[in-house]
Formats: C-alpha cells, sequence, structure tokens
C-alpha cells in the first residue's frame, strides 16, 4: 500500500475540512501510509456560494454535493468525505456511500446567550436556524418563540448569537466536537424532545461502485452499528421523498443484533407532529426505516407532505 495516491473530495468549511482530515487520519493509521499518499482537494459547491437565502427556498438535491460528485465520477478524486445529514438519499449513478465512520453523539445542542437551558428563554424570545425541522421543533414546544432564519456556518452563526442578533440557536453536537467548539455548547437535547436529521452525527464516505482499490481501503474503516443505523434513517428519509421543505427527524440505535427506531414528521410551523417508532433485526434495517415511514405517513394522512409546499 505504499505507494497507494488517494485523492479525498471535501468542501471548504471549517467542518467539512476536519472531517476530511479525520478520514485521511484514520486512512493513514489503518494502513500505514504516508502522509504525501493522501491528498485532501478542497471544493467549492452551490451551498457554500448561496448565502443570502434559507437552502429550502433554494431547493434541489445536493447543493453540498454535486460539483464534488461530478470530480469523483470523472476520476478527479477517488473518495469523498461529506456529512451524512447533508446527502440526497438518491445518489449519481455509480456512486454509492461505502463507509460511515463511527457515530459521534448525534443530539442536537443548544447555544443560548443568557441563559443554560431553551426552558430558560424568555417569553417572546428570538432563536435563530435556517433548519425547517429544528424550527418545527422549537415552534411545537414553545409557539412564542420567534424563529429567525440564520445561515452560514458554526463561526458565523455563533457571531451572531454574540452580537446578540437572536438569544440562542441550535448546532449539531458533532459539528461542534469536531471542530474543538464544544464548551460553547448550553444544553444538549433529548432527541425525544427535539429529535435529530437522519444521519446526524455520521460521516459518510461516497465513492465509485465497483472500485476494487477504494473499497478494500476503506472496508476497515466502515463502523457498522453507525453503517446499519444510517441504512435505516436514511430508507425512512427516502419513503419520505425528503423534499428539502419537509420537516423530518429520524434516529436508529444498533445494540448488538437489534435496531430501535424513532422518527417523526411535523408541519413547518410545528402545529402538527407525527411520531413513530420501529424495531427489529439489523439484518432488516433498511425495511424497518420504509415502514415505520409508511406508517407515519397513513397517520399524517393523505396530503400531509404536500400541504404547504
Ligand atoms: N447542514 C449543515 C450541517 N451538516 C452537518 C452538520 C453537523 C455535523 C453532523 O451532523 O455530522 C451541520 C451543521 C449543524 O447542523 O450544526
Amino acid at each position: 500500500m505504499q505507494t497507494a495516491s488517494l485523492k479525498i473530495g471535501t468542501r471548504g468549511s471549517p467542518l467539512a475540512l476536519a472531517q476530511a482530515h479525520e478520514t485521511k487520519r484514520r486512512l493513514k493509521d489503518t494502513h500505514g501510509l504516508a502522509d504525501d499518499t493522501i491528498e485532501i482537494v478542497v471544493m467549492s459547491t452551490a451551498g457554500d456560494r448561496i448565502q443570502d437565502r434559507p437552502l429550502s427556498e433554494v431547493g434541489g438535491k445536493g447543493l453540498f454535493t454535486q460539483e464534488i460528485e461530478e470530480s469523483l465520477s470523472d476520476g478527479r478524486i477517488d473518495l469523498a468525505v461529506h456529512s451524512s445529514k447533508d446527502m440526497p438519499t438518491v445518489l449519481p449513478e455509480g456512486l454509492h456511500l461505502s463507509a460511515f465512520l463511527e457515530r459521534e453523539d448525534p443530539r442536537d445542542a443548544f447555544i443560548g446567550r443568557d441563559v443554560k437551558r431553551l426552558t430558560d428563554l424568555p417569553e417572546g424570545a428570538t432563536v435563530g436556524s435556517s433548519s425547517l425541522r429544528r424550527q418545527a421543533l422549537i415552534r411545537r414546544i414553545r409557539p412564542d418563540i420567534t424563529v429567525v432564519n440564520f445561515r452560514g456556518n458554526v463561526e458565523t452563526r455563533l457571531r451572531k448569537l454574540g452580537e446578540g442578533q437572536v438569544d440562542g440557536t441550535f448546532l449539531a453536537c458533532a459539528g461542534l466536537k469536531r471542530l474543538g467548539m464544544e464548551h460553547v455548547i448550553s444544553e444538549l437535547l433529548d432527541p425525544t424532545l427535539f429529535p435529530p436529521a437522519p444521519g446526524q452525527g455520521a460521516i459518510a464516505i461516497e465513492s465509485r461502485i465497483g472500485d476494487a482499490r477504494i473499497d478494500a481501503l476503506l472496508a476497515p474503516l466502515d463502523h457498522r452499528d453507525t453503517h446499519v443505523a444510517l441504512t435505516c434513517e436514511r430508507a425512512f428519509l427516502a419513503r419520505l421523498d425528503g423534499s428539502c421543505r419537509t420537516p423530518i427527524a429520524g434516529l436508529a440505535k444498533v445494540s448488538g443484533d437489534q435496531l430501535s427506531f424513532s422518527g417523526m414528521i411535523l408541519t413547518p410551523d410545528g402545529g402538527e407532529a407525527h411520531e413513530v417508532q420501529g424495531e427489529g433485526s439489523i439484518a432488516d434495517a433498511a425495511a424497518i426505516g420504509t415502514d415505520a415511514a409508511e406508517r407515519v405517513l397513513a397517520q399524517a394522512g393523505p396530503g400531509f407532505l404536500s400541504s404547504w409546499s
């Protein structure tokens, strides 16, 4: 393996770079590769360039992935490192998510400016988030709170919070940990009350289907329980169509050879929420996710997903 030459494609945000470096380090350690055999290739995507609008308004799939996937398909890079939760459920032909690194804490974190807990926010407080799921979840538990759209990378959001533009915000615990910024977290939110996005906290590695050299390099990095959980969560998302305008949450947990899943769909104003649970053998991970999606859709009734789009 000493002569391996690998190109890892990634976005250029601090979080994306941290994830690419983590993957490089794991590849080097596992295979005893020299540092200069693995190159990190930084790319800009449409999602990085559009900063003035909520991404749910821009619409379209793969805002953070298209340019990177084109490079992967062309062979300009050998693998791409992504946040699982940013990955569309349908990938370009010839590509797949072949490995998932062990999941970090999947929970959302609340970051308060003056308060430590979400429940301590004063009546009528303002929170910033551009995530439809987080907006719907906070409106569900605290209808008095005003939600403002809040984009930009982690650093930008924390700066806006510090400047007093909002009283609080939400970020994934995993991202903050990877950036070494755990200390900003005020409260870790209970997933039964504030369930994470499908895929949150897991790094996904995308590669070309049938690339035997890369498969062999990635196989030892693939964390089984994470891969199984993600298979279930992504099946749930896929069956719900995962339109960018639908608040969807879902989290699977693996224990031995058993998997348990909890999912939720909400209206954007949080006024209506439907929860679902599923469990079974890890061998049925995808079916458990699909079945949970079908049951939650039946519960929500026809037209739920399209009622506000
Ligand atoms: N959409 C941006 C994004 N994609 C992945 C993460 C966090 C890291 C992860 O979930 O693995 C974030 C930022 C956030 O939600 O705080």
